[in-house]
């Protein structure tokens, strides 16, 4: 008999990559990858339509697998602007475009950052969707006036499977208008925003499906589409992360979360409050700077990306793009300690801990959420838990054990297990641990490279 398969979906920043995956076993039978394509200088845009296509193009490669659900994770926050006949108006304005930084400012003015701790869980940036509807407004009027329809990215794609205007938990306690206190929209900042609640998609309740799929598309129609949610708490899922696990994703953004069982509510800003996709919480800390800027630097370098030389004097805040934690969405990168022995290789070790440092030291705030400190190791998944030097420097920087999963693409996994979930009834953090999808070598803690930590502090003036 031909085994029950599901298929998982992680629409990130860069890539959509897609699984076939085996519910009994959480085998993946087969995997596709499709490129995205980001505008750059001061913007950071894609089509909604190229996710699109390489959605498409993506479960065309895997069509040899039938599947009897699917379910989409997705890069969060983006603004997709529909109009009424479910065409984008302009590209999706995406979470590391920092063009929103003066809209986020005016709304944190606005309402006050305790106010928006408690009532959302989250004091907005520039990455927060309610930013870019505000800045829409103001720089492209005619668009805003235009529009039919606001999705996050996810739900843009589920949309497209199923027809229906619906969105998760998880990720639409990333936009900024949904109160997690209540966990209903807030009338008051769509108010201040201008946007009218009829234009957002429904909030589906946990473990709810979005529909089923429609005819004409590369899968079998009517079967069973999930909620889907944000690539973060996919990632969650995929990893059967519970209270007190915690994950470093190191992609084109850095993050750090942990599940929590309380609510967050950090007036700093560094924790975001987000909702886990299927019940519970997720602090989780995001910066904008993690593999595209050491990679760049490396390019500039003319090194590999592994050629790294253990660094002494030199600090580096690889802040290329602004930053998201600390909250600097208009700085640029700084290099200090240049001296008449520098190499490269110092240089580009620099640019990993200036990178690591501030996801480790938001790592303590989000763990402070439920006040269980975890010397559980911590687990490294995304593109750059590839790499040796990413491994390192994590392990090198925050002193504690380090597993590194043998499976890849944690998102698509999460996705996998919630469209499994819809076919067995399971949760899908039970699913997830049955598949076994976290299992990997664990490296033993190695001593808190001290001095680094002091330089980067001293740099950030956190001392
Ligand atoms: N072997 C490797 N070593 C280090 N970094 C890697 C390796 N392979 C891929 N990467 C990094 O992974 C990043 C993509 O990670 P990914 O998690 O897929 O990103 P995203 O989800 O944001 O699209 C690239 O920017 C690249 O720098
Ligand atoms: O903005 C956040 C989290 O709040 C980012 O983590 C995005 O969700 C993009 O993720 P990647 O494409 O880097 O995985």
């Amino acid at each position: 008999m031909e085994p029950t398969v599901v298929i998982g979906v992680d629409s990130s920043t860069q890539s959509t990559k897609a699984l076939a995956v085996r519910v009994d076993t959480g085998e993946v039978l087969a995997r596709a990858r499709s490129p995205h394509t980001v505008s750059e200088g001061g913007r950071r845009e894609t089509d909604p339509e190229v996710w699109w296509q390489a959605l498409r193009t993506t479960l065309e490669a895997l069509s040899a697998h039938p599947a009897s659900a699917i379910s989409i994770g997705g890069q969060q926050h983006g603004l997709v602007t529909l109009d009424a006949s479910g065409e984008a108006l302009r590209p999706a304005l995406l979470w590391n475009d920092v063009r929103s930084a003066p809209q986020a400012e005016a709304l944190v003015a606005r309402f006050g950052a305790k106010h928006w701790a408690e009532r959302f869980g989250s004091v907005p940036g520039a990455s927060f969707t309610v930013a870019k509807w505000a800045w829409l407004r103001e720089n492209e009027p005619a668009v805003a006036a235009a529009t039919a329809g606001v999705r996050l990215p996810h739900d843009f794609l589920t949309e497209r499977l199923t027809g229906q205007a619906v969105t998760d938990r998880g990720d639409v306690s990333g936009t900024g208008w949904w109160a997690s206190d209540t966990e209903t929209y807030d009338d008051a900042v769509l108010t201040t925003v201008g946007l009218d609640e009829a234009l957002l998609p429904r909030v589906l309740a946990p473990g709810a499906p979005a529909g089923t799929t429609l005819p004409g598309l590369p899968l079998p129609p009517g079967i069973p589409v999930a909620s889907g949610t944000g690539d973060n708490a996919a990632a969650a899922l995929g990893l059967g992360l519970t209270p007190g696990r915690s994950a470093l994703s190191l992609g084109t953004s850095g993050t750090v979360y942990t599940p929590s069982t309380n609510r967050p509510t950090d007036p700093t800003g560094t924790v975001a409050g987000f909702a886990g996709a299927h019940g519970g919480w997720l602090p989780l800390a995001c910066t904008l700077n993690c593999t595209q800027a050491v990679d760049k630097i490396a390019g500039l370098l003319s090194l590999s990306r592994e050629a790294v030389e253990p660094n002494r004097t030199i600090t580096l805040l690889p802040f290329l793009d602004g930053e998201r934690t600390p909250n600097l969405p208009l700085a640029s990168g700084t290099l200090t300690g240049l001296r008449h022995d520098t190499t490269p290789g110092h240089i580009l070790q620099a640019a990993y801990d200036g990178a690591t440092y501030t996801l480790l030291a938001a790592l303590d705030l989000v763990l402070a959420v439920d006040d269980r400190p975890s010397d559980e190791p911590l687990l490294l998944i995304g593109g750059g838990a590839r790499g040796t030097a990413w491994r390192q420097t994590v392990r090198r920087l925050s002193g504690r054990a380090v597993q590194i999963p043998d499976a890849d693409d944690l998102v698509a996994l999460g996705a996998a297990a919630q469209a499994a979930a819809l076919l067995t009834g399971e949760q899908p953090t039970d699913i997830a641990a049955r598949w076994g999808t976290s299992a990997g070598p664990v490296y033993d803690p190695i001593e808190r490279d001290e001095a680094a930590l002091e330089s980067l502090r001293a740099a950030l003036g956190t001392t």
